[in-house]
């Protein structure tokens, strides 16, 4: 590298809006329609080779359950070895490679999304995961390129930032990839996140095995096209699908295993650490262990907000991609002299919300991802409607004959600690505690304690002595935190995301702390005129 090279400023990537006539509408619905007329084969991706097994599994819109998108081929722990075979072989060229190198490609990658993949990601995200446009467009679209493009320019600030130099020396710090390989193990929700959590390791010189969820393989396959298309090295990402635990059984016993990227939920993650503790003699380094899980995310009202915001906060923030962002609102506490409008607002919102397929850009609510969610979701409102305690003011009905559909669903319950006010569900099932208005710093400690997690939380309050009081008694109950805002939709280098408590170890998803986790520092001090002699000045006088 002869120069210290200046990234291009990132910049978020703006939002298309698709209304009815856009260009963007009309590029849109001819990538699904395309997406639709054919089954995909999907290979795994290990070093140059794209890997086919006897085990095909089939893809399906979860709104359309008959209809076959591709068959995947499943590996075994076989796989597993040979992903960590080849992320070990790339390592060395990868980890030589100059910065600014490995930089273009994922700057290429983002330039790819933004323009000539753009249709074709946003169409595997809604057919694979049924993310209705919009919320397409934010994460496989937007919030992706936006990863790329700021981790570029945190990357760049990381190796900016040197140590001093006293007379005759010069320090200098060198930001090593760890040693070893790593691993990305991502989830269904986002296929941002899925982007983001093996490029972002592999940014920092890192090569890496990732394993996605199975129902956002369709979507991950349009990522790893991009990433080889802006040419991203054989072997430096390796993309296989096997059972979790597989995966894990081999990486975790692995001596090179370096790092962990996680996200998905925290029964999953704390199972995954435990391992790594119990095998952390079987290491040469100690693994770095990242991970974003669960949540019980709130909104806190207090009685001088405006009822109408407060719906609309509701509506978005519980419901938007049927309540399956990790961010997603599912408690509410509302004060009793605003519920009565509130509740007026909330139910005509629902009752105007149109649920179906993806591909009818008129309805807001589509499917919940597989059957075992939407059992699991549909258990909760069941055992909701059989505490007397509880009410189910809209929604509560439920449908799988077609598609894994399940009304927006509002519980009214006079308990604080029921069930469905304590527990991370992932579906579009929200739970209203009323709360004596008078009762607002009472409740508070309410909401700080009824739940293991801190992912995100609002506070909705036209009072500053309100909001001032909301965000210091909740200093620890989110991550992140919103004020007169729903809790849902952060924005890449504006508003970095991650939870602690039980949501995960806060290493903020698209910020330079998280970036700094993949790489091991390494100090080096060079000394001009070395010295000649051992003895200190004073002994010459005694
Ligand atoms: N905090 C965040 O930033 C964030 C973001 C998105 C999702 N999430 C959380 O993710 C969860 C939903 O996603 P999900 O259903 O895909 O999560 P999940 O935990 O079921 O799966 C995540 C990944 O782990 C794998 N996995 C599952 N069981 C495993 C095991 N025993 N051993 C090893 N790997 C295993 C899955 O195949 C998948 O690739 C929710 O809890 C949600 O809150 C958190
Ligand atoms: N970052 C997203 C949530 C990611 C988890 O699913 C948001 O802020 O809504």
């Amino acid at each position: 590298m002869n120069g210290f090279f200046k990234v291009p400023a990132p910049k978020n990537e703006p939002v298309l809006n698709y209304a009815p006539g856009s260009k963007e509408r009309t590029l849109l619905q001819k990538a699904l329609a395309e997406a639709r007329a054919q089954t995909l084969d999907i290979p795994m991706y290990i070093g140059a080779e794209e890997v086919r097994t006897e085990k095909k599994k089939s893809l399906h819109p979860p709104h359309d359950r008959q209809h076959v998108l591709a068959y995947f081929h499943e590996g075994d722990k076989s796989h597993v070895e040979q992903a960590i075979n080849a992320a070990l072989g790339a390592k060395e060229l990868w980890a030589n490679l100059d910065w600014e190198y490995r930089a273009s490609i994922f700057l290429k990658a983002a330039e790819l999304l933004a323009g000539p993949y753009r249709y074709k990601i946003n169409a595997a995200t809604m057919l694979g995961q049924s993310k209705n446009a919009y919320q397409a467009e934010i994460d496989s679209a937007c919030e992706l390129i936006d990863f790329l493009r700021y981790n570029v320019h945190f990357m760049s600030e990381i190796y900016r930032d040197q140590p001093d130099s006293g007379p005759g020396i010069w320090n200098r710090m060198e930001y090593r990839p760890l040693e070893g390989f790593t691993f990305a193990l991502t989830p269904f929700n986002f296929t941002a996140i899925a982007g983001n959590l093996p490029t972002s390791m592999a940014m920092m010189g890192n090569t890496v095995v990732w394993k996605p969820a199975n129902t956002q393989i369709y979507a991950a396959n349009v990522i790893m096209q991009v990433l080889k298309e802006a040419g991203l090295p054989d072997g430096v990402i390796n993309l296989v699908y096997v059972s979790g635990p597989d995966a894990g059984e081999v990486i975790f016993n692995h001596k090179d295993f370096a790092g962990l990227h996680f996200t998905g939920s925290t029964g999953v993650f704390q199972n995954m650490w435990k391992t790594i503790g119990n095998n952390i003699h079987k290491y040469k380094s100690y693994p770095r262990i990242v991970g974003e899980t669960g949540g019980k995310d709130f909104i806190m009202v207090h009685k001088s907000a405006d009822a109408k915001q407060v719906a609309t906060a509701i509506a978005r923030g519980a419901f938007e991609y049927q309540g399956q962002k990790c961010s997603a609102a599912s408690r509410v506490y509302v004060p009793s002299n605003l519920w009565d409008d509130v509740k007026k607002y909330l139910l005509e919102d629902l009752k105007s919300m149109k649920m179906g397929p993806t591909e009818d850009f008129g309805n807001f609510i589509n499917a919940v991802i597989d059957e075992k969610a939407f059992t699991t979701i549909t258990d909760y409102i069941e055992k909701a409607r059989q505490n007397p305690l509880n009410e189910i003011i809209a929604g509560g009905q439920y449908d799988k004959s077609k598609g894994y559909f399940i009304e927006p669903t509002v519980i009214e319950s006079k308990d604080p600690s029921s069930l469905t006010m304590c527990e991370e569900i992932f579906g579009p099932v929200l739970t209203v505690y009323v709360y004596h208005s008078e009762n607002f710093e009472q409740t508070l400690e309410l909401v700080d304690s009824t739940s293991p997690y801190a992912l995100t939380g609002s506070i909705m309050a036209k009072d500053r002595y309100a909001i001032e009081m909301a965000t210091r008694k909740l200093t620890h109950a989110a991550g992140n935190f919103y004020i007169n805002d729903k809790p849902t939709g952060a924005v890449v280098g504006q508003q970095p995301f991650g939870g602690a408590r039980g949501s995960g170890t806060n290493d903020k998803a698209g910020a330079k702390v998280n970036l700094m986790r993949w790489v091991s520092m390494r100090t080096i001090k060079e000394t001009f005129v070395t010295p000649v002699d051992y003895k200190y000045p004073f002994l010459d006088k005694e």
